[in-house]
């Protein structure tokens, strides 16, 4: 990509979409195209339209979508499978109108059957049902694969698909009903400290297991991919190794300096039970993870602590 190229990164105030701002603009790119939810609903098909008509980037990243923990794709299934596909249609289908050299579109390891052997190879995709929690939100995903898969088939579209891991990192969602494992532990472990509560609750029987990348890693993997990846495959995104539920909190307490204990509430979903991704399509590239888990939960630590005032908002 040339450093002039107008770049437009579509989510850039969400956890993915700053992280790939960051990256863009430590790399010299400087022409990024931004645009906020209020200014550009994505889900307007004729405002997308528009959009693209008028300002013709080169390039896409496809960072915008309806995300949450299990909590929320148990609770939303209608506004996570309606929201994520027409995001999807009306950006992918407005950026090849419009003449767009390349897009990057970001699915998810949900969109793999619930049991698929272990570590997830690409190729197991449909190959099994899937998760109940996040099914909805799952099919959208695949929906998008297949749209990209469609219009590179069809018009010759480049478009390629990467398949990230659970994600975490600076610029989390932190609520506490509709984030993810590790920013609502991470709040639920300091607001425990400060209260000097005697013990902190996480949700179901901490015995599944999950892979975890920090978002700066899933930035660099984004630019590296669009840079030198131009293949119809979907390509896994992860570190290659994983942890039980308990051993991330025990993570979190430690990294938070919580001294109370951990209990378990079965009551709420487990979830998939391990959906660690098989990274050799992408190793074979030539990238790999960086960031280890620990140091990773510090860095974010500290981003909560600075910004506190705006999470508690
Ligand atoms: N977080 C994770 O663990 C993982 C994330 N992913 C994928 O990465 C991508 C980004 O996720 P993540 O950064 O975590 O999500 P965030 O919720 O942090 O960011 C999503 C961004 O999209 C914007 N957005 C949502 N709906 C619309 C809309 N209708 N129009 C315009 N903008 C919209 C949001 O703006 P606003 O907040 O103002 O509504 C926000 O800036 C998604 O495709 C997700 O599926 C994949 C695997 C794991
Ligand atoms: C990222 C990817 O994967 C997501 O699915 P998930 O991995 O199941 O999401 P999760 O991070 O919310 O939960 C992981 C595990 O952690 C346990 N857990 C404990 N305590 C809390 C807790 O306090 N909050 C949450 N959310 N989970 C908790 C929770 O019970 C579960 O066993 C999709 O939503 C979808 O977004 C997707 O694309």
């Amino acid at each position: 990509m040339e450093r002039d190229a107008r770049i437009y990164v579509a989510g850039h105030r969400g956890l993915v979409g700053a992280a790939i701002r960051r990256r863009l603009e430590a790399a010299g790119f400087r022409n990024l195209l931004l645009r906020t939810h209020a200014e550009l609903d994505l889900t307007d098909q004729a405002a997308v339209r528009a959009f693209f008509d008028r300002e013709r980037p080169r390039y896409v990243f496809l960072a915008a979508a309806r995300v949450g923990g299990i909590h929320a794709n148990d609770t939303y299934p209608a506004d996570f499978i309606r929201d994520n596909l027409l995001i999807e249609v009306n950006v992918i289908d407005a950026a090849w109108r419009a003449g767009v050299e390349k897009l990057l579109f970001l699915g998810s390891s949900c969109i793999y059957p619930r049991l698929a052997p272990q570590p997830m190879r690409e190729d197991c995709l449909l190959a099994g049902p899937l998760e109940p929690t996040n099914q909805w939100y799952a099919v959208a995903k695949i929906a998008g694969i297949k749209m990209c898969q469609a219009y590179r088939r069809q018009y010759g579209f480049r478009a390629i698909s990467l398949m990230p891991t659970n994600l975490y990192g600076p610029g989390d969602n932190f609520s506490l009903e509709d984030g993810h494992v590790l920013p609502a532990l991470i709040r639920r472990f300091h607001e425990a400290k400060e209260a000097g509560a005697p013990s902190v609750t996480v949700w179901g029987s901490g015995t599944p297991r999950r892979e975890f990348l920090h978002v700066d890693d899933l930035a660099d993997a984004a630019l590296f991919l669009m840079e030198r990846y131009d293949g119809e495959e979907i390509v896994n995104v992860g570190v290659g190794s994983d942890v039980t539920i308990r051993e991330a909190a025990e993570l979190v307490r430690k990294v938070v300096g919580y001294p109370g204990r951990i209990e378990f509430d079965t009551s709420r979903p487990d979830g998939t039970p391990r959906k660690l991704l098989d990274v050799s399509r992408l190793g074979a590239l030539g990238w790999s993870a960086r960031i280890p888990l620990e140091e990773g939960l510090r860095d974010t630590y500290r981003w909560f602590l600075e910004h506190l005032a705006e999470i508690r908002r």
